[in-house]
């Protein structure tokens, strides 16, 4: 009797399937990453290839501070990626989540446009290589926790600097920040990571989140983008119109005359931000002086004077190290609108501005 011979079954492998090809942005070789293994995919080549990746984290509704970043990540990195997320777990319940300028043809655009800029521009090091635009799904697993302060779910906290200031008012917008950063930073796993100094705590709680979790990049600041009169240029400005756009640079003007004593040796905290208020009251006098059809009102939410490693308020600034000058204030919705007046994105609802300087230590003689 013979017996047939048969080839051993192989055991059975679980490979991780290759996920399907990327799509372009139009007319680029940008790829456009929706899934986190569409990502890690790409992510692992360049990590074999010894490429070195900056990471520009946005949420869309692209603007000349965004392209600023975008333009110093290719000069110092071998590939960029930009992402475009609107985190929904950083917008309060109350705040403009679902109004939220979303622009991606346009964006789109912007970026292809640049990226034909940065290539033909022989000192970068690199262009534009991918947006990572995830799904709400793609990027809570678990299920999207909520945006109420109680909500349960796997946070990142970073305390007590996510809770002064900004996180006063917004008590869950750190938490929200620092939680997509995690899992931005764990997806890409870039070198080197790009933040606007227009959100400066931000900024100081992405540093402390790195640090505190021992993350292998290194954290970079851009510095503020403005308009000629000095409004620092931020996505949601589109909801001004024309009415309170023409006011909103009271906020820039407040924090320069701040910046102006302390230029001039002043260190004292009430001196300094003296003249900050000065600029405010005499903004608030001059808008309650007009009729209701042509007036502009908005509240005063904070001026701070902070240390720059913790945004803990100073009652004097050492020189040694400086400190950060920041306010933000809520200009309400126009009262009176006028018959065809451009009242701005949604209508014109309450926007929240924010803005900073930073107080350089001195020189020392
Ligand atoms: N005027 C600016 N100059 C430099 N960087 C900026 C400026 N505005 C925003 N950024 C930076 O761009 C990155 C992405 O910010 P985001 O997409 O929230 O835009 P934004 O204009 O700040 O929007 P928002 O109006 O929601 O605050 C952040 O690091 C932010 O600090
Ligand atoms: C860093 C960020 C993209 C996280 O959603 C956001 O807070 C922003 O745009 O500044
Ligand atoms: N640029 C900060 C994002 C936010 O205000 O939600």
């Amino acid at each position: 009797m013979t017996t047939a011979s048969r080839t051993p079954t192989p055991p059975l492998r679980t490979r991780p399937s290759r996920p399907p090809p990327p799509e372009k942005l139009p007319n680029t070789q940008i790829l456009v990453h929706r899934t986190v293994s569409s990502h890690r995919h790409w992510r692992r080549r360049l990590l074999h290839d010894h490429r070195t990746v900056g990471l520009v984290p946005t949420m869309g509704a692209l603007h000349e501070g965004h392209l600023s970043l975008i333009r110093a990540a290719a000069r110092e990195c071998h590939a960029v990626v930009v992402s475009h997320y609107v985190n929904p777990a950083q917008f309060g319940v109350a705040e403009d989540l679902a109004s939220y300028p979303s622009t991606w043809d346009g964006d789109a655009a912007v970026l292809a446009q640049l990226d034909r800029e940065l290539a033909d521009d022989g000192r970068n090091l690199g262009r534009i290589n991918a947006v990572f635009a995830p799904s709400t799904a793609e990027m809570y697993p678990s299920g999207f926790p909520g945006q109420e302060v109680d909500s349960k779910g796997s946070f990142v906290t970073i305390t007590p600097v996510g809770e002064v200031l900004e996180g006063r008012s917004r008590p869950t917008f750190f938490r929200g920040v620092a939680t997509v950063c995690m899992k931005l930073f764990n997806v890409v796993q870039p070198e080197r990571v790009y933040f606007g100094q227009k959100d400066v705590q931000q900024t100081v709680v992405i540093k402390k989140m790195v640090k505190d979790f021992l993350m292998p990049l290194e954290v970079i600041v851009g510095p503020t983008m403005r308009e000629a009169d000095g409004l620092a240029l931020s996505s949601r400005n589109v909801y001004l119109g024309a009415r309170r756009r023409k006011v909103a640079t009271v906020l820039s003007r407040a924090l320069k005359a701040a910046e102006e004593r302390y230029l001039a040796g002043e260190v004292d905290r009430e001196q300094i931000l003296e003249a900050a208020r000065r600029v405010m009251d005499d903004v608030l006098g001059e808008q309650a002086s007009l009729r209701p059809e042509e007036r502009v009102k908005f509240e005063i939410d904070y001026i701070s004077l902070a240390d720059p490693e913790n945004m803990e308020e100073l009652t004097a600034v050492d020189t040694a190290k400086g400190g950060i000058l920041s306010g933000a204030i809520k200009m309400l919705p126009v009262e009176a609108p006028q018959p065809g007046e451009d009242l701005g994105h949604s209508g014109g609802p309450a926007v929240r501005l924010i803005d900073n300087i930073i107080l350089p230590p001195a020189k020392e003689s």
